[in-house]
Formats: structure tokens, sequence, C-alpha cells
């Protein structure tokens, strides 16, 4: 060991945060052209490995793909033919719109991936009802407040987005939304479509030199703002995660809440709807706000208090709204749809040809992507890795896998596994080496054996957190050509059935590393071994004294077992060593009796990797 860094220890860092990945692990936030994207077809060993390594299809045994059998995609509002037809080169694609929650449900059992818009209701009866089979859920846009991600996680679906495609459409909107009601054109409208010339009465305000306040300065929120510019107006954004200078490029000042519900003019919202921001526009906000402010909403109903804006706008404090989302969507009480200070649209932010022929291609590339076992660059739940991380850390992710399954099946019945130490050797800057996709295996490998939860990347943390697992991390500096060097998996706390496993430290103890790009078991306890982890294995403590190896290579070889591999570690000579045997099929009791009854061999266990 030459240095130590503990990178977690009781706590397991979520898959998803609002803090920014490590740039070698971020996959860029926009969208390639599409002339530049990987073609479908061309499916490369990176996806075929992640595939078989079941990274995101949880429930199937992958039947579909080694009898070439189509997935069924199900399609639950209006997508964009783009995208429908890259989802047919690949899947059965079942178009049903307008499904009750009954019918989702009784649908769901039968698909493989669901895709849909912000209109169905993906929540926790929909994962239930789904049986296991659901692999991904895919959003065609980008609010996901309508699909349940805990409960997508806990079924290990993986949920998809596609944030990009529709920003343009979105702010668009807002700033038509924005000029529309300043000037009141649909008010207007309405009334010469009933035979009226009302000059006097539809005076609007203007937009330039006004102040108008972005809450939420993301992509949407940037993009008004940008335009607002151009519009002549002095911009405020209010974004406690924006970063400053972003704004300051645009030549926007990011100021606190108070300071931009309460200086002005306009205010336009693109926040996301989340219990933080769940009905933030109410009674309190809006007293702090100047008389005759005027509010756009393109982001989610829910930020507003419905019932307090309708008082707000009666009293004069909003002295008009233009709003394209609702609490309840289409909304069942008209009073604010009908309120003649309001302009309504139906949710049309994203509704552009442009956005959805985008978000179309954007979200049937990520869900056909995810159903080849691609890691998605748009997860919503899951760790994002590119593919060239993921072709490289491959080899490492099958040996996490396995040390995992072999350090649970040295644990002895009854003894219930609570804490589990991983160290990895690697020469990597703890920033470049992002092992959640190995630490998700070695969960996958100890959970898998002892129980009939299905673990995959989405799920592997959850489920470890739900079974009181307790998994900490340590990196130690090692020079190695590769990612890691090695990888250690120590279980402590409980007895174990092959006592020689046991470490000093009084815990199970497997290390392994890649050698010529397979998985390879290279230490158990404290001797040191050399066997593939590959088929089944036999590790025999015995006295370390000639002809052992032909003994218990006799008894398999008589039972026509096939050795694979052998390796005989051990500490001092003519004292205990270790012979850890790869075979090939799985002994039948008699012979692993006849093992056993070997004079020198001490104690012995038999693996299944
Ligand atoms: N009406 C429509 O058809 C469409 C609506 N949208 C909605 O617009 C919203 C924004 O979308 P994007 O800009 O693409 O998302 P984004 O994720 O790029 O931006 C959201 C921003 O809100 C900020 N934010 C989070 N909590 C906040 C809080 N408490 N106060 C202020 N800011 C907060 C985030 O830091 C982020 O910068 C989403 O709700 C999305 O669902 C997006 C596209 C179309
Ligand atoms: O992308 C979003 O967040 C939207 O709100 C767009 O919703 P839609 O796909 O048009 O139902």
């Amino acid at each position: 060991m030459i240095a130590s860094s503990r990178l977690t220890t009781t706590t397991l860092p979520p898959y998803t945060t609002l803090t920014p990945k490590p740039p070698r692990f971020r996959f860029f936030s926009s969208p390639l052209p599409l002339k530049c994207r990987k073609p479908l077809t061309t499916i490369t060993s990176v996806l075929k490995i992640a595939d078989s390594l079941n990274l995101s299809s949880p429930a199937a045994p992958d039947l579909n793909s080694l009898l070439n059998l189509k997935r069924t995609i199900l399609v639950s509002e209006k997508l964009g033919d783009a995208g429908l037809d890259l989802l047919r080169s690949f899947a059965n694609v079942d178009c049903c719109y307008n499904l009750s929650p009954e019918d989702l449900c009784s649908k769901i059992s039968s698909c493989d991936a669901l895709i849909v818009r912000s209109g169905t209701k993906v929540n926790r009866q929909v994962f239930e009802a789904a049986k296991g089979r659901l692999k991904v859920v895919g959003r065609a846009g980008v609010g996901i407040d309508n699909v349940d991600l805990q409960a997508a996680t806990e079924f290990g679906c993986l949920v998809v987005n596609a944030p990009t495609a529709n920003t343009i459409a979105a702010a668009e909107h807002g700033i038509a939304l924005l000029a529309a009601m300043a000037r009141n054109i649909a008010q207007a409208d309405a009334s010469m479509k009933a035979g009226k010339w009302q000059r006097n009465k539809y005076v609007g305000v203007s937009m330039v030199g006004k102040t108008l306040a972005i809450m939420g300065f993301g992509k949407v929120g940037s993009e008004v703002a940008r335009r607002a510019k151009g519009l002549g107006m002095h911009v405020v954004a209010h974004d406690p995660y924006a970063p400053a200078d972003r704004a300051r490029a645009i030549g926007v000042e990011l100021v606190s809440f108070d300071q931009a519900v309460s200086t002005a003019d306009f205010i336009s919202l693109h926040m996301p709807l989340t219990p933080a921001t769940s009905k933030v526009f109410n009674d309190a906000t809006f007293a702090k706000m100047k008389k005759g402010v005027r509010i756009i909403n393109v982001a989610r109903g829910g930020v507003i208090d419905e019932d307090a804006l309708l008082r707000a706008l009666d009293s004069g404090i909003v002295a008009q709204a233009a709003l394209d989302v609702f609490c309840e969507e289409p909304p069942k009480d008209s009073k604010l749809v009908l309120h003649e200070n309001v302009t309504a649209t139906p949710h049309l932010g994203a509704s552009t040809k442009e956005a959805q022929e985008g978000v179309a291609v954007e979200i049937a590339e990520a869900v056909v992507g995810a159903l080849q076992g691609e890691l998605s660059a748009t997860a919503v739940n899951a760790p994002m890795v590119p593919p060239e991380v993921l072709s490289e850390l491959a080899p490492y992710v099958t040996l996490a896998e396995k040390l995992g399954r072999l350090a649970v099946q040295l644990v002895s019945g009854g003894s219930g596994i609570q804490s589990v130490k991983v160290v990895y050797r690697s020469g990597r800057d703890p920033d470049d080496l992002d092992t959640r996709l190995l630490r998700a295996m070695i969960i996958k490998g100890i959970i898998e054996p002892i129980s009939d939860t299905i673990i995959n990347l989405v799920n592997a943390d959850f489920i470890a957190k739900q079974k009181g697992l307790v998994i900490s991390e340590e990196r130690v500096f090692a020079n190695s050509g590769g990612p890691v060097d090695s990888i250690q998996v120590r279980i402590g706390h409980v007895k174990s059935k092959f006592q020689s496993a046991v470490s000093e430290n009084e815990e199970i103890s497997v290390e392994g590393k890649v050698k010529y790009g397979k998985p390879h078991l290279s230490r158990v306890g404290g001797f040191e071994v050399d066997v593939s982890l590959e088929g089944n294995l036999i590790l025999c403590r015995q006295v370390d004294q000639p002809g052992m190896i032909g003994k218990v290579g006799g008894i398999l070889g008589e039972k026509n077992v096939n050795v694979s591999f052998m390796s005989v570690g051990r500490n001092v000579r003519r004292k205990k060593a270790i012979m850890a045997i790869g075979v090939d099929e799985e002994p039948d009791k008699d012979t692993l009796d006849k093992i056993g009854h070997v004079p020198a061999i001490e104690e012995f266990v038999f693996l299944n990797l």
C-alpha cells in the first residue's frame, strides 16, 4: 500500500445529483447532430458487453436477444414519425394513445419499454403491474414529474428523458405568451371574432425597459432571458444552482427569490416541479410582488397555488397571467382559464414540429440504446457512463461481480452480512475512476445468490441500503496499466465456511485482477493464488506436500470433470497451502465428498461463479 484515500464510508452517493459529474464521465449536454450519431444498426461490442452484464435489463433473462426476438415498446402519447421509425427498426411498437390508468397497467406487463410525454402518469402501480418486464421508461421531453422515480429505481427500471430537443420551443412559447399577454392578442382576437372592434379596451403594456424575473435559470430560462434581452428588457434571474458566470455571459443578474419577485414587472417561471418548488407561488409570494405584475408559466402548473393566483388576479396584484401548464391537465376547474386577464394554452410549450421530431429521435435513441444495454447519457435514475468508459471498465465489471459472488458464498449460512468493504488499487486519479459501476456489480454479486432480487445498475444501491448492507469503498494508489490494478472485497463480522478465506482482520477477503482481459482470483484470505474466475471453483486448504494436485485432479478426472485452471498458494513451504481449482462442470456430491476425504485436505469449498 502506497497511499490510501477513503472514498465512501457508510453512505452511498446517489446516482443522480444536481452536482456535476467528473468531466471524464460526462456526456455532452447537447445531442450530436443527427448525422453524427452512431447508427443503431451498428451495435458496438460495448453495448453487447453491457447487455450481457444485464446492466440495464433487470428482469429479462435476455432470451429475447438470444432468440433474436423483437422487444415491445409501448408509446402512450403522440411521438414524431422519425422517432417511431427508429423504434420500429428495432422493436414491435405499440402506439396506444389515451389509455386509462387501468388499461396502461394491464398492457404494461407485456412491454419492455414505455415512452410517454407529460400526459401519462407512470406511478408505482404501473411498475408493480409490469411484473419486472418493464426495463426502460422514456420521457419524450424534459419534466419527469409524471414518473415515480423512486418506484422506478426500486423496480430496477431505468428512466431516461430527452432534455434538450424542446428547449427552444419552450423558450419561444414563453416569449410568445409574454408578448401576447402584454398586447392582449388572444382577448382582442376573440373580441374581433365576436364581431367587435374594441381599440380602447385592449391597450397593452410595453416590454422594453421593463424588468423580467426568470425563475429557474436552466436551459429554457436562459434561452428566454436571451430573447427578452433582445426585446430590450432588463432581465434578472433567480436560481440557487445556476452558475453566476453563465448568467453574466448573457447579461443577467442572479438575485435572491425575494428580490426577483419584488422588483419584477414580468415573472417567467422555468423551474422543475419538485417538493421544494411545489406551490412556491402562493399568497405569501404574491403579497411580495409589485402591484400589476404579469406572470408567465411554461414550466409546471404545480409550482403555482392556483387558488392564490386567482385571488391575486382578482385583487389586481397580478394584472395578467399567461399559462401553458396547470396543476391538473386538462384543468377541471376552469375559473383561471376563463378569467379575462388570463391567456391560456393547452401545454403547448414543446409542441413545434421541429421540437417534436427532435424529441422523438432523442428519446427513441435513448430507449433503444438502453434496451441494448447502453448506459444512457440522459439517465435520470442511474449513472451516466459513456461507452468508451464502459468499454474500458468491462473486464473489471465482470471481475467485480465474480468477486462479490465468490465472497458471499464463503459466508457460512445464518450469519447476516452487514458490512462490505471494497478496496480498489488503482493508479488513476480518484476523479478519473468512477467506481459506481463496479460497486453496483459487487452488490449484484453479493445479493443475487442469496435472494430472489434481481440487481442492476439502477437499483443496486437502493437494494443494498434496503437490506441493511453498508458498503464502504477505499482507494489505494498503485501503479497499474489499466484503470484498476486489483479489487478486494471484504465481508466483515461474519463466520466463514472456509476459514482460510478469513484475513487477519477477521474479514472474509478475496481479491482479483484482470489478466489478459479476463477476471482472475489473485488472493484468498492471506493466500496468493492465480486462477481464472470462470465456470466453477473448488478451494481446498491442505498440508503443503507433493502429490496433492495429482490426487484431486485424479478424482475429478475419474468423474469426467474438466479442470480449466489450477493454482496453489502458500505462505510457508511444507506448511499450509490453498489449492484453487477451476472446473468447467459442477462435480456431483460424491466427487466432492471424495475430495473432502483426501487426508491432507483440511477444508474445502465448492463455489459457483
Ligand atoms: N410547457 C412545456 O411544454 C415545457 C415545459 N418545460 C418545463 O420547463 C422547466 C425547465 O426546463 P429546462 O430548462 O429544460 O430544465 P433545466 O433543468 O435545464 O432548468 C431548470 C432550472 O431550474 C433550477 N431550479 C431548481 N430548483 C429551483 C428553485 N427552487 N428555484 C429556482 N430555480 C430552481 C435548476 O437549477 C435549473 O437551472 C421544467 O419544469 C420543464 O418540465 C420544458 C419544456 C417544455
Ligand atoms: O418537456 C417537458 O417538460 C414538457 O412539458 C413537454 O411536455 P409534452 O411532451 O409536450 O407533454
